[in-house]
């Protein structure tokens, strides 16, 4: 799914990732590290909202630079902040949006946005105001609009981090569900990083752990823990 080789990536003045080399071929993995570790701009360089500097990097097996636009296609990006990504007055309108790209004719643009928001819960609040939502109802609207694209790969970052434990949970499980769709979670919420097949843990903008999550995580308890 991600295969980055000696991946670095400058922004301003700084090099915020450096040396990254791995292979990531699971259907779910977790990012975890401490504040400012790096892990959302390697969110970023693979769902292609950012160029790596030097090194090489795959994604789905398309190279970022020479396949952005199939790269768009293929991954959804699901932000922590919800407000950030309602772009339309209603519901129903907001969901509808992702599809905009794919030209589809009205009737089936419109029987997979019911479809969508039948599937996390919201179908009942189509009509209304998107910014009227809860900040739970808004997070499972960001990503009815990522799911509805149908996806190959779902990148979210900190998609939990507003919930109650409630919503994080359904959050979660929507991420988790096996619906065709891999996924890259950053994420601070340790429980939803163990649930993932693998993660992956940064410190200083290096790669310090890979692999099985439990013991990707039990590492990084322990340093935090030192
Ligand atoms: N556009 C930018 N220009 C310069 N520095 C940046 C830019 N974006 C991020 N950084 C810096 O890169 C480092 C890593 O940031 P990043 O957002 O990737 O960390 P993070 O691990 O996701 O942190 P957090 O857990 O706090 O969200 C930080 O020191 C940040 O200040």
């Amino acid at each position: 799914m991600i295969r980055c080789i000696d991946v670095a990536s400058r922004l301003g003045a700084r090099d915020v990732l450096r040396g990254v080399s791995l292979d990531l071929d699971a259907r779910s993995v977790a990012v975890v590290g401490d504040n400012g570790s790096g892990k959302s701009t390697f969110a970023r360089l693979v769902a292609g909202l950012i160029r790596h500097t030097t090194g090489e990097l795959r994604v789905l097996g398309l190279d970022p630079d020479r396949d952005a636009t199939e790269l768009r296609r293929r991954v959804a990006l699901v932000l922590s902040n919800p407000d950030a990504q309602i772009v339309m007055p209603t519901v129903a309108d907001d969901v509808a949006l992702s599809l905009r790209p794919a030209r589809l004719p009205r009737a089936e643009r419109d029987r997979r946005v019911a479809t969508a928001l039948e599937r996390f819960g919201l179908d009942g609040l189509a009509d209304r105001p998107a910014h009227d939502l809860s900040g739970g109802q808004k997070q499972l609207l960001a990503l009815c609009g990522a799911f509805v694209r149908a996806p190959d790969l779902v990148v979210a970052d900190e998609p939990t981090a507003f919930l109650d434990a409630r919503n994080a949970r359904l959050v979660s499980d929507h991420l988790l569900a096996d619906a065709g769709h891999r996924l890259v979670v950053v994420t601070h919420h340790l429980g939803l990083a163990r649930r993932c097949e693998r993660a992956v843990l940064f410190s200083d903008g290096r790669v310090v752990a890979s692999g099985i999550s439990d013991e990707v995580v039990d590492a990084y308890e322990r340093a935090v823990a030192c």
